[in-house]
């Protein structure tokens, strides 16, 4: 079995100090950053925007998992491919065409995600599948940071294992909202590759440690 991979969602650092921040992670056990892009219509709240991203990507030597929280994310998607993004993560809920929205994300050199809400259906990606790099279940709903799991979403990402097994499906799935110690080990068991953890890792009293506790979630 893969180690489980930790992104850190920079939604909780520290922003006076982003540098230090961005290096802590650099330095961890942590697989990639992850970046919250919140507009103040997809949800209620809203984040940071390009000049962040473009000084994350400055200083960050992993890769930038990017979280697009924002209606009609197509109209960005050369936006965050000239910044740098790896892999860019759009809502199911945000997007008219998904399926073009997805191959114009490939078509920019980027990874493609596609994340749902916690009431949206697993099966309502049964078509779209194996066109998609990564499935990100948010396990909170979107918009804020240090709200608490939803217990629902193992159930969830059983069920999207068992698809991807069946389609042979190569797309990781990202579990995002909540994710502690608590829950971590859990949610590999169900079958998530990747685990978002903003809180509980940048309030930690060691962050590094935390990351490096999560990323062993799979071996206990
Ligand atoms: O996308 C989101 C929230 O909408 C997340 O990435 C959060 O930033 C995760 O923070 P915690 O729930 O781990 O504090
Ligand atoms: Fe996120």
């Amino acid at each position: 079995m893969n180690r489980v991979k930790i992104a850190p969602s920079l939604l909780a650092a520290d922003f006076g100090n982003l540098q230090k921040e961005v290096e802590m992670v650099n330095e961890s056990e942590a697989a990639w950053h992850h970046l919250d892009i919140m507009d103040g219509l997809f949800v209620p709240n809203i984040s940071y925007g390009m000049p962040v991203v473009s000084t994350i990507s400055k200083y960050a030597t992993k890769p930038l998992d990017t979280h697009l929280m924002i209606v009609d994310p197509d109209r960005y998607i050369q936006t965050f491919a000239d910044l740098g993004v790896y892999l860019l993560t759009v809502h199911y809920e945000a997007c008219t065409h998904l399926h073009r929205t997805i191959q114009a994300i490939k078509a920019s050199g980027m990874k493609a995600g596609v994340a749902l809400n916690p009431h949206t259906e697993v099966s309502l990606l049964e078509n779209i599948l194996t066109d998609l790099d990564l499935v990100l279940v948010m396990s909170v709903n979107p918009g804020f940071g240090g709200q608490s799991f939803i217990p629902q979403t193992y159930k969830k990402v059983e069920k999207l294992r068992g698809m991807i097994n069946e389609q042979s499906a190569t797309a990781l799935i990202e579990i995002d909202g909540g994710v502690s110690s608590a829950n971590a080990s859990k949610l590999v068991e169900a079958g998530a590759d990747v685990l978002v953890a903003g809180s509980s890792v940048f309030k930690a009293e060691n962050p590094a440690k935390m990351i490096s506790e999560l990323a062993s979630s799979n071996l206990s």
